[in-house]
């Protein structure tokens, strides 16, 4: 019981997290299963990974320490309600729905004794390069805490921090990644419209973002220097940057990161 970990909801963020979970070793694949009520989606995700598929959550409460959910928010009451008679105060109980505050499940379930870890974490998990947030509730202690942390951990970086604060984390690192995703394709795009063949497109414009985060982490340099270095006077990159900055490029995308740091307070009223 004491290394097993069950997955309520095997969508994309269920399967990102338990790839990363065995990838990395932490968990084999017989401490792990899933509930998931869609069948072709459950048949999938128990044969890809070899791990157990059940159609409800039932068996999960009873077989696992550890329990992550990671269904849609909208979904959360009700598979809250079908758990609650299976909930007790040993189990560790990790979320990472957007938006719901810890108050919400403590509500759902009817007890404030049980041990609740939000955490907001990004797809790239799948790949173990995730950036996850995360805050206990009261119940949870440093074995609980710790625990949360050396799973995310394993898939990537992570950052315990006020409950508080774990919207700006959804709106912030949660959506980021189609964020980058939409900039990646913007240059992609550029690329092909001044001439170059798409592969190539996408080797130049792939290579040269993971290269400028990889330099931005291992510099330690602020962005705005690293930028002065690219920048010739009367050269190429001060032309395209006037146009980011006629444009509004750093609003637009502080609008826009406001945008989901909003909607997840959105998400999170219970009225
Ligand atoms: N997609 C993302 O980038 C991120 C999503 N999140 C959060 O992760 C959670 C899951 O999101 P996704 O994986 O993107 O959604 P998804 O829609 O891909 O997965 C949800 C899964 O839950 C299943 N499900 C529905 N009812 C269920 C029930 N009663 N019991 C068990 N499973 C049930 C669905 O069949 C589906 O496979 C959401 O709460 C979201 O806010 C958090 C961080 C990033
Ligand atoms: O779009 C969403 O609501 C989820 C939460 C963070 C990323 N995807």
């Amino acid at each position: 019981m004491k290394h097993t970990i069950g997955f309520i909801g095997g969508g994309q963020m269920g399967e990102a997290l338990i790839r990363g979970l065995i990838d990395s070793g932490l968990y084999q694949a017989n401490a792990i299963s899933v509930a998931e009520p869609n069948q072709e989606r459950r048949t999938y995700i128990s044969d890809t990974y070899g791990i157990q598929g059940f159609a409800n959550s039932e068996q999960l409460w009873k077989n696992s320490a550890t329990i992550l959910l990671a269904v849609k928010p909208q979904i959360m009451a009700k598979v809250l309600a079908a758990s609650k008679d299976f909930v007790s105060p040993d189990h560790l109980i990790i979320t990472i729905a957007a938006g719901l505050p810890i108050s919400f499940y403590e509500q759902a379930l009817g007890r404030d004794d049980c041990k609740i870890i939000r955490v907001m974490p990004n797809t790239p998990a799948l790949i173990l390069e995730a950036a996850s947030g995360f805050s206990g509730n009261k119940n949870t202690g440093p074995d609980d805490l710790l625990r949360c942390e050396e799973i995310l951990n394993k898939i990537g970086k992570s950052v315990p921090l006020d409950e508080s604060l774990l919207d700006a984390v959804t709106g912030l690192s949660g959506s980021g990644p189609a964020y980058v995703f939409t900039f990646a394709d913007a240059m992609i795009d550029a690329g092909i419209k001044a001439g170059l063949p798409r592969p190539t497109a996408e080797t130049l414009a792939l290579q040269t973002i993971l290269g400028s985060v990889k330099l931005l982490i291992e510099s330690k340099k602020h962005p705005a220097e690293l930028r002065a270095m690219v920048t010739s006077p009367g050269g190429t990159t001060i032309a395209a940057q006037h146009i980011l900055e006629r444009s509004g490029f750093k609003g637009i995308v502080m609008d826009a990161i406001e945008a989901a740091v909003n909607r997840s307070k959105e998400l999170g009223k219970t009225d």
